[in-house]
Order: structure tokens, then C-alpha cells, then sequence
């Protein structure tokens, strides 16, 4: 039995109370407090036994490094990463205060970043804290990461990390990064993430007076442009609906902001007809589609300088690896790190379902793009998708089941040896 949370569980010193400290740590933008979190996390770590360093490669978003020394510090490292950040939250839309970490009686536990992710970011912790009370040694040296803005792209974050001299003097062989929930039996594993690209299109054409029926005006572009990039929306997820492809397999397109007309101190003026109007999309791209021909679509059908159109794409970090390969981790007996986790996963019980692209995007990316074998994961079955929505929460027992999973995984993996790898 559960009993009602109280004010002073903070103070308690247990798996679940360490989380909801956590949890209970602002860090949402557009002003995440990464002082308290990283404070938070390096007392943690001092309590447990762990190195840690705070590197800085933006001035204010700090970045906190872990690491348990392993025995052969030869050996390619392992990696666990996570974010400090979050997506903001509406309180007024929440059942419970989404900083207030409240447990209900049936155990669930709702904050903002409760699965995204900084259940991931403790349970890493919690699940080295429990092997080294077993006296576990590792032979590889793992990591621990808690990289500031992943939310906002990772451009000050886990990008220059990857790109910096301290990156590659860990030597990591492998990482985990987050996933997300499964409202299945299965624990969900991630093999790549879609690439965001933020496309902004323009149209410019003939003003005029609210009453006149002309061609080349700049919302008839637009609104062209408009209905050509919503049927393919529509076509990419037809494929989906006839189940021929995941989510995550297509290309996504949505519409996310429309901007046209002429303000005035009352809204906008009715009776003129603008010369410029503008439409953003967030898209997203599967590693398995090719770029050219999503920019060639843009350039010859959605934003056709003949139709007055100019367009921007802001691609949101890398599509390839430094040889020019997409942004894929192996999965299968070729990648001996992915056998060993599957092996970690059965030793605790769980099943894994068949790996997929995860439908949105995370740091990951940066990591595979310096040809590192990462896999998304966040251990948390039977639970709904709640990542970026209200009332986010995770269930305790679901949580602690992640730690003794973890476990698993570390000891496994820190203890793997092969002479290649
Ligand atoms: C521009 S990169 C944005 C990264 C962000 N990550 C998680 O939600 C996302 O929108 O997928
Ligand atoms: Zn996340
Ligand atoms: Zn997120």
C-alpha cells in the first residue's frame, strides 16, 4: 500500500525519493536551472564513489561526466547518456504540479522529464550505486553524460562534446541513450533517430484591394504550396495506415506556424490582400530516405521559384557518418555490443521487441555520426507514451524494474571482452 506523498519526502534517502529530488529540479526551457541538476547529480555521484567533472562548452549549459574506472583501461569505454533538460510544462493543464514529483497512491510518480529522461539519467546512477554495493568491478571503463539543450537540438551540448578532445580521449566503444515507453509487455530499442529539418517557405506576390479576384497573389502561393506539401503529408501516411510502414519509416511533414497579413491595433487588416506570407514545417527524414530527393521536392514542388516561392531548410544536425553512411546502428549478430545487450536484457527477464527508428530525434545522432554503435533505450513496459504531453508521470515499480535492468546491462557490457572491439 502506497501511502500519500508528503512534503518532506526529500528527505528520505531511497531510490524513489533521489528521483523525485531529480524530478523535482526545474529544467525546463527556456530557462532550465543545469546549476541545481548538475549540483544535484555531483552529490550523488560523491555519495556513490564516482569521478566526476563538469565540462562547460557553452558558457551557463554545463555538461556532467561520470566515470567508473574500470580494470582494463585499455579497452574501448561504454558510454550512458542522458539530458538535463526539459520541454516546458503547462501546470494548468496538469492533474499535479509538474515540478512537484507527486507519488499517488497507485504509485505513479508525475513530473515533467519523469520519461523524458530523467528517469534514464538516476536509474544509471541507482544502477551503479547497487553493483558497487556488490563489489562489482568493471573491465571497461564506463561513463556516465548529462548534456545540457538536447530538448532545443544539442547544438552547445552533446555536439561539441562529440566534437571535443575530452570526447575522444574516453575512447567510447559503445553508448546507450534514451528511448521511449512501451505500453507493451516489450522493452522498445532504437536503432536510429529521424533528422529534423525546420523548413520555412515564403511566398511573395501581387497586393491589392481585399474585393479583387487576381492571379499571383501571395497567399493563392502559399495556400498552393500549402495543399501540395498536405498531400504528400497525406500520401507518406497512408503508407503507415495501410501498416506497410512504422511511423518512424516515412517522412513526416507538419505545419507548425502560418504567418501572412497585415497587423493593425485591432488584429489584422481585412481589405488588403499581403504581398508576402509564410509557412514552417517541421519535417523529419529516415535514414533510409534520401536527402537530394526530399530537397529537390522542396525546391521543384513545394516552394517553385516560378510560383514566387523561396524556401529555407534548417537542417538540424548530421544525416550521415564521417564515411558518408547513414545514421544506423547495427542490429544483429555482426555487432557484437548488440548481442551483449540482448543477452543483458534476457538475463533480467525482459523481451525485447524488434528494434525500430525512433519517430523523433535525439543526441544520439552526434554519436553515430563518429561511427559509435548507439542504441535508444528507456526501460519502461506497460507504460503509456507521455513524452512531451501532460501529466507525464512513470509508475515506481516500473522504475525500479529499470534499475535492476540496468544493472544487468552495465555489468554485462563493462565485463565484455573482445579482442576487436
Ligand atoms: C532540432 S532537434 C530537436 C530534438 C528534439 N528532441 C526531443 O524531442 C526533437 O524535436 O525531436
Ligand atoms: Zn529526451
Ligand atoms: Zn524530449
Amino acid at each position: 500500500q502506497q501511502k500519500q506523498p508528503q512534503p518532506h519526502e526529500a528527505e528520505h534517502d531511497d531510490p524513489i525519493s533521489r528521483f523525485q529530488n531529480y524530478l523535482r529540479i526545474n529544467t525546463a526551457h527556456p530557462t532550465p536551472d543545469y546549476a541545481s541538476a548538475v549540483s544535484y547529480l555531483r552529490s550523488q555521484a560523491q555519495s556513490i564513489g564516482l569521478e566526476a567533472q563538469t565540462l562547460e562548452f557553452s558558457p551557463n549549459k554545463p555538461l556532467l561526466l561520470l566515470t567508473w574506472r574500470g580494470s582494463d583501461p585499455s579497452l574501448p569505454s561504454i558510454l550512458f547518456n542522458s539530458h538535463l533538460d526539459s520541454v516546458p510544462a503547462e501546470p494548468s493543464k496538469w492533474a499535479h504540479p509538474p515540478f512537484s514529483a507527486v507519488r499517488t497512491p497507485d504509485g505513479n510518480i508525475f513530473a515533467r522529464g519523469a520519461q523524458d529522461d530523467k528517469c534514464v539519467g538516476m536509474q544509471y546512477l541507482e544502477a551503479i550505486r547497487g553493483l558497487r554495493a556488490k563489489n562489482v568491478r568493471p573491465i571497461r571503463t564506463v561513463h556516465v553524460s548529462y548534456v545540457p539543450d538536447e530538448e532545443i537540438g544539442g547544438f552547445e551540448g552533446a555536439a561539441k562534446f562529440a566534437a571535443s578532445e575530452e570526447f575522444r580521449g574516453l575512447n567510447v566503444g559503445f553508448a546507450l541513450d534514451e528511448g521511449q515507453a512501451s505500453p507493451g509487455e516489450e522493452f522498445r530499442v532504437f536503432y536510429a533517430d529521424r533528422s529534423p529539418w525546420h523548413v520555412v517557405i515564403t511566398a511573395r506576390g501581387t497586393p491589392g484591394h481585399g474585393s479583387r479576384l487576381y492571379d499571383n497573389s501571395a497567399m493563392e502561393n502559399l495556400m498552393r504550396s500549402v495543399e501540395i506539401m498536405s498531400r504528400f503529408r497525406e500520401s507518406q501516411f497512408d503508407v503507415v495506415k495501410a501498416g506497410r510502414a512504422a511511423n518512424s519509416e516515412v517522412v513526416s511533414v507538419n505545419p507548425v506556424y502560418l504567418k501572412a497579413g497585415i497587423p493593425s491595433p485591432t488584429g489584422f487588416v481585412m481589405n488588403m490582400q499581403p504581398s508576402e506570407a509564410e509557412a514552417g514545417f517541421d519535417i523529419r527524414l529516415p535514414p533510409t530516405v534520401d536527402p537530394d530527393l526530399v530537397r529537390k521536392r522542396i525546391a521543384e514542388e513545394w516552394a517553385p521559384a516560378w510560383r514566387n516561392m523561396t524556401y529555407k531548410i534548417h537542417e538540424k544536425g548530421p544525416l550521415r557518418d564521417y564515411l558518408g553512411r547513414p545514421l544506423m546502428t547495427l542490429t544483429d549478430d555482426s555487432n557484437p555490443w548488440w548481442s551483449v545487450f540482448k543477452e543483458a536484457i534476457a538475463a533480467v527477464g525482459g523481451k525485447l521487441a524488434k528494434p525500430e527508428i525512433l519517430p523523433s530525434t535525439t543526441d544520439a545522432r552526434y554519436l553515430r555520426q563518429l561511427g559509435i554503435p548507439v542504441i535508444g533505450f528507456s526501460p519502461m513496459t506497460n507504460t503509456p507514451i507521455l513524452l512531451h504531453d501532460h501529466n507525464e508521470f512513470l509508475k515506481d515499480t516500473v522504475y525500479l524494474k529499470g534499475i535492476e535492468v540496468y544493472e544487468s546491462i552495465i555489468s554485462t557490457l563493462s565485463s565484455f571482452q573482445d579482442a576487436s572491439h
